[in-house]
């Protein structure tokens, strides 16, 4: 909030922009009050496979959707910033995040019920299956563990008349099926320590239009697109919170910041 209200800056942040809903809020309206460009860094949102999954959608190509499946599962347990509370550490804002901006893409909704079944390591999340429930009755059915085996992380987004699937890896894709055919956006370049990493370049870009408009925020990922993630991740935190009462008859062992 400093950098943006103090000195007066533009930012751009990486995932998570925060460690809870309370937190984005202020941040988000501080941007708003001093004018700046304020983007969460959910660099998935600005890959072209997203961009024509936004498209297949607007034109309703697969017909009503009835069901979204994505999995985050890898073994990152060793990390400090996975494995420390105090450095914000868990699965969902890590790994979980990805698969509930994935649902927000397509359903661009609050869900109506959130359905939690979670578990811990140590004091942090390790890792949910979450059923999203939407108004309609629709649902996503979202999986993601930082302390696994590296699971089939790819995402499918069901219609009635058809279906979209996105390749391994959904938070950052360079393949898909839709109505209409394969598409591949191979990327140049890719040599860095995170799958896929040159993609960033999308993210970057979109940061860079949004300067030049004097935007506050991007279309692709906009104030609102945070607020929605955020206040599922809560509700994420909080239900997983009970589970794990329910589950372990009685612990319960992590704090509630919110
Ligand atoms: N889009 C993508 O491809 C990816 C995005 N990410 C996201 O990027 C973020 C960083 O991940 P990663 O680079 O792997 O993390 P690292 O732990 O490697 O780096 C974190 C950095 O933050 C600094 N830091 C930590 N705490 C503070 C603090 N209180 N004040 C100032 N600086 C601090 C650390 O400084 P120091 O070195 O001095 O300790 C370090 O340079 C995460 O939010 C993650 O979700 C991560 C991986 C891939
Ligand atoms: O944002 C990311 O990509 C992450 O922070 C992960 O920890 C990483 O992708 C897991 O492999």
């Amino acid at each position: 909030m400093d950098i943006i209200g103090t000195a007066g800056k533009s930012v751009v942040c990486e995932k998570p922009m925060a460690m809870n809903l309370k937190q984005a809020k202020l941040v988000l309206d501080t941007a708003k009050t001093e004018k700046r460009l304020f983007m969460e860094g959910c660099w998935s949102r600005f890959f072209p496979v997203y961009d024509l999954i936004r498209s297949e959608m607007d034109k309703r190509t697969l017909g009503e959707v009835r069901m979204v499946q994505a999995n985050f599962c890898v073994q990152i347990a060793h990390v400090d910033r996975i494995k420390k509370i105090s450095m914000g550490g868990g699965g969902v804002l890590d790994l979980g995040i990805y698969c509930i901006q994935f649902a927000c893409l397509v359903f661009k909704e609050m869900p109506e019920s959130i359905t939690v079944v979670g578990g811990l390591m140590g004091d942090v999340d390790e890792g949910a299956c979450v059923i999203l429930k939407y108004r309609s009755g629709a649902m996503a059915n979202l999986t993601y563990h930082v302390n696994s085996g590296m699971g089939n992380n790819s995402a499918v987004i069901l219609g009635q008349k058809g279906r979209i699937e996105v390749d391994e890896p959904f938070h950052c894709p360079t393949r898909c099926r839709t109505p209409s055919g394969e598409h591949e956006f191979p990327l140049k370049d890719n040599d860095y320590n995170f799958t896929n990493s040159s993609g960033m370049l999308y993210e970057a870009n979109a940061a860079r239009d949004s300067l030049l408009k004097d935007e506050i925020e991007h279309p692709k990922y906009s104030h609102a697109d945070s607020i929605m993630v955020h206040s599922i991740m809560d509700e994420t935190s909080t239900k997983k919170r009970a589970s794990y009462r329910i589950y372990r008859n009685g612990a319960m062992r992590v704090k509630n910041d919110a």
